[in-house]
């Protein structure tokens, strides 16, 4: 998984993003990142990348020449490789919000795109001809794109075969299969007199494992009913049979 990310400020991107995870799988081969200086693709002297908006308003806007000559630069690059024509992810309040089920379909492409805007936003006509994906990370208005864009890298990155030491953490997290993850413990046993569940030093995994379902079930019905009833509606929900064998568990 190749990114690409067109960026008025690259270094906070790499810097963000070169963390122990994506460092590391960076550094693996498993994933690149390139980021690409918008303003490197400006043609005035000084450099600018943003004008008023038509019609009036607060703000100022970027323009479309810099940020589509920028993206065909990477899209150049992408077809001489003998790739296809990249997904253009524009990160905006006005997309789609984004969520784990997305991050699985985005994990399959081989090059994606990030476009990140700033001011108040992009000339529509630049959006029009490169954007393919609006996406959204949550109903707040941010400063620019930048954040939106490492945080969906970062969570497609997650799911690439090979970024994560033991896949299976990837399988078992929260929002998989619309339910969250349930709570985990580690040493010491017993913490300012708490103690760990003793179903997980049983040493018994498919106890371990149908007691960590009930958990999630509990946590997402409790703090998610709305991923809930997403997961009860796929009929996933644990059946009573099951909640009663494990109640004698105890
Ligand atoms: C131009 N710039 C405006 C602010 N912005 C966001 O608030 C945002 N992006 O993705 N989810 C969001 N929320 C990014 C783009």
């Amino acid at each position: 998984m190749n990114f690409h990310v067109l960026t008025l400020f690259p270094d906070m991107v790499s810097g963000g993003l070169n963390t122990s995870i994506l460092g590391r799988a960076a550094a693996g081969g498993h994933i690149s990142l390139e980021t690409v200086n918008i303003r490197d693709f400006t043609e005035n002297k000084h450099k600018k990348v943003d004008d008023y908006p038509y019609g009036g308003g607060a703000g100022m806007l970027m323009q479309a020449q810099p940020v589509y000559d920028a993206y065909r630069s990477i899209e150049e690059k992408i077809l001489e490789n003998g790739g296809k024509k990249p997904r253009v992810i524009y990160v905006t309040p006005q997309g789609r919000v984004f969520n784990q089920q997305m991050a699985q379909e985005l994990a399959l492409e081989e090059e994606l795109v990030f476009l990140c805007g700033h001011y108040e936003g992009i000339d529509e006509r630049v959006l029009e001809t490169i954007v393919t994906d609006y996406v959204s990370i949550g109903d707040y208005v941010l400063t620019g794109g930048e954040l939106p864009s490492m945080v969906m890298i970062d969570a497609v990155s997650r799911l690439v075969p090979g970024v994560l030491k033991n896949e299976e953490s990837a399988e078992f997290e929260s929002f998989h299969n619309n339910l969250l993850e349930y709570p985990q413990y580690t040493r010491p046993e017993v913490w300012q007199g708490k103690t760990v569940p003793d179903i997980l030093l049983s040493g018994d995994h498919a106890k371990v494992d149908k007691w960590r379902l009930l958990q999630s079930e509990e946590r997402t019905r409790e703090r998610r009913p709305d991923l809930y009833e997403a997961y009860a509606r796929e009929g996933k929900a644990l059946s009573w049979l099951l909640k009663k064998k494990i109640a004698h568990m105890d």
